[in-house]
């Protein structure tokens, strides 16, 4: 009963370890189809608690998740079928070879063998060579890329992968990149945690972030890497103005009284020395300085550092 709605619905979802950990804390988001959905966070923020919900490993405590149009509780099976998760730790059995671990994983979906797509996701991950090799010889990347196919084999419709590319070499990254995309162009919506900022950036056309259990923003790719170039800064000067300064390294310059200026500017393009030297290069003197308040840009800065 796949309806018109997002991809995946999340609605004040909320996590209580038995130990008392609030790891997630009355989450909600959509996930819009047929997109590349980034959840960027710092390590232990609770992404692995939300994908573990999806994937159905952990229960929730409260809240509501809806995946493909089939709620997690009333429809397990096919919330479960309408999702492929590729998990953070690399494991499958050493001694099975690429394709019979799919063929094992499309056996436990109880997909016929006529139906089956082995040899398909192996093509497709560039381990055809490795069909029949055991996992064990397989270097990281094949491990990973095995992984990506294991999640692939029931066909769903959503693709959800846990940190791809932590510990991952850059060219590792960029073909797992690569792949995600021509999945993504072929209709599979894309779920991806991330505590890098750069990998968000590049692959996901939304990025929602999450902090201590808490969603804290949501938006569009292009509108929240713009914000977090902008700074604030508010400067009192020592004499009432009667016009508003213009320099071209403001992005945005706002009176707030006589004497005092609040100006946007674009951090990657200019630096606050800059910007206070604008000022008195008008022949204004400087009596106070304050940045506003935090906001997104010190958010990013802060996951960045950690990342
Ligand atoms: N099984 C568990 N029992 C108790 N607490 C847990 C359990 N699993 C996770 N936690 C805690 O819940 C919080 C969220 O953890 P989670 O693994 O979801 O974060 P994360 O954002 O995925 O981080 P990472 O990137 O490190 O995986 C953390 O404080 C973590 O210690």
């Amino acid at each position: 009963m796949a309806g018109p709605e997002a991809a995946i619905r999340i609605e004040t979802l909320s996590k209580v370890y038995s130990g008392g950990k609030l790891a997630l804390d009355a989450v909600s988001f959509d996930v819009p189809r047929g997109q590349i959905f980034g959840l960027l966070g710092p390590n232990g923020a609770g992404k692995s608690t939300l994908i573990n919900i999806l994937a159905g490993l952990v229960t929730k405590t409260s809240g509501k998740a809806v995946i493909w149009g089939f709620d997690i509780d009333e429809h397990p099976r096919n919330s479960k079928r309408s999702i492929g998760v590729v998990p953070q730790e690399i494991i499958f059995d050493p001694f099975f070879t690429p394709r019979e671990t799919l063929e094992i994983q499309a056996g436990l979906y109880g997909i016929a063998p006529s139906q089956r797509r082995s040899d398909e996701l192996l093509a497709a991950m560039h381990l055809s060579d490795k069909a029949n090799a055991y996992a064990r010889t397989l270097s990281g990347g094949m491990k990973r890329r095995l992984l990506v196919a294991k999640a692939m084999v029931h066909s769903p419709p959503i693709l959800v992968l846990d940190e791809p590319t932590a510990g991952v070499d850059v060219e590792l990254r960029r073909q797992l990149w690569d792949y995600v995309r021509s999945l993504n162009r072929q209709g599979v919506t894309v779920v991806l945690t991330t505590h890098y900022l750069e990998e968000a950036e590049e692959l996901c056309d939304r990025i929602a972030i999450i902090n201590h259990g808490k969603v804290i923003a949501n938006e569009p790719t292009r509108d929240l890497v713009a914000k977090a170039q902008e700074k604030a800064v508010v400067v009192t000067i020592d004499r009432d103005l009667d016009a508003v300064p213009t320099n071209t390294c403001f992005d945005n310059i706002v009176l707030i009284d006589e004497r005092t200026l609040e100006i946007t500017y674009q951090k990657d393009k200019v630096n606050a020395g800059q910007v206070l030297g604008a000022l008195t290069a008008d022949g204004l003197g400087i009596v106070d300085v304050s940045t506003r308040d935090p906001d997104l840009e010190d958010v990013f800065l802060s996951l960045v550092a950690e990342g």
